[in-house]
């Protein structure tokens, strides 16, 4: 079994009396697009820093590539690409030379590196101003200028902190496409974000943080069931004829909205239940489907509860 991409055991970080991240428990296989969902202030950013080892947790500890970021972060440096939240190019260099200049923290010959910089300009679309200085760049183009950078070191593991945000659309369609590319490559990718769709998007697995506390783990298809677990499904029902009174005991509501519509509001998936009580009274049912939520219902009740809505 190849190790996790990265492995964590309880993590907790605090700021005097704020826990920022508490015991977070988390794995990421090889090869998955990750997406790290959660509020601002939500501890995204301060569960990455502890990934880079650039804060150090109270608790808990970190893998990365199957090595332990406390006892190997220069090994891990070498095979990880890491796009801060708020990262900065330098303004005075060209594009070119600011790819240049972290080129040269890595083991490449000079022909190795032209072809890596040519190509990683090319694939950001800053190729045509490579010879510019980067202060004169729009703030999409810098932010293009930061994720060629973190490809720099042909990484197995990539991790962005908020790869999207202040883009463009044209701009976050590009760094989209770059995680999709990356991982078609084969390389893993761990981001952060809190824009839901982008998320939904691009994720083989989510993680919705919310205070700290890791909610909900799993495919967007697995957290819209553990969802319904808890807060109950929604069963859109359709008969030919009208409805008739329905009772069973998982139903906590029922909303007619025409005389043979209906939405029932269950604590289980009772559908077959259903589906026989109306055949059994003689009825033709037209429709009996789960209503889905929308990630976006996952995620605000998540974070702001049942009663805030
Ligand atoms: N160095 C620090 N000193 C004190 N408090 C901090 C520090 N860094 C973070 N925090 C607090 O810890 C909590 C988590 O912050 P963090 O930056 O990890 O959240 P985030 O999910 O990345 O948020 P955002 O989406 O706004 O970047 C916040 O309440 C923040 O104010």
């Amino acid at each position: 079994m190849p190790s996790p991409a990265i492995l964590i055991e309880n993590l907790t970080k605090s700021y005097g009396t704020l826990k920022a991240v508490n015991s977070l428990n988390l794995e990421v296989k090889e090869g998955e697009v990750f997406g790290f969902l959660g509020p601002n202030g939500a501890g995204k950013t301060t569960t990455i820093l502890s990934m880079l080892n650039l804060i150090i947790p109270d608790s808990g500890r970190v893998e990365i590539l199957g090595m332990d970021v406390s006892k190997e972060p220069l090994k891990i440096k070498e095979r990880i690409g890491y796009l801060p939240e708020n990262a900065t190019v330098y303004g005075e260099l060209t594009a070119w030379k600011n790819l240049e200049f972290f080129a040269n923290f890595y083991r490449m010959s000079n022909a190795e590196k032209e072809k890596r910089i040519t190509d990683l300009l090319k694939m950001v679309g800053l190729w045509e101003v490579r010879y510019r200085k980067a202060k004169t760049f729009s703030k999409g183009m810098k932010q293009r200028l930061l994720i060629a950078q973190t490809f720099i070191n042909d990484p197995e593991l990539l991790i962005l902190d908020e790869p999207t945000s202040g883009l463009d659309p044209e701009g976050a369609h590009l760094v989209k496409r770059l995680i999709r590319e990356a991982q078609s490559e084969g390389r893993t990718v761990f981001f952060s974000s809190h824009i839901l769709s982008e998320v939904e998007e691009l994720s083989d697995r989510v993680g919705i943080i919310v205070r700290g506390n890791l909610k909900a783990v799993g495919t967007v298809g697995e957290i819209k069931r553990q969802f319904m677990e808890l807060e109950g499904y929604e069963i859109k029902v359709e008969t030919k004829e009208p409805l008739p009174a329905i009772e069973h005991p998982e139903i906590t509501r029922i909303e007619l909205v025409e005389p043979n519509r209906a939405i029932i509001f269950a604590r289980t998936d009772i559908r077959e239940e259903l589906s026989r009580a109306l055949s059994e009274k003689g009825l033709t049912i037209l429709g009996l489907d789960i209503e889905e939520p929308s990630l976006e219902d996952v995620f605000l009740k998540t974070v702001y509860g049942r009663d805030e809505e």
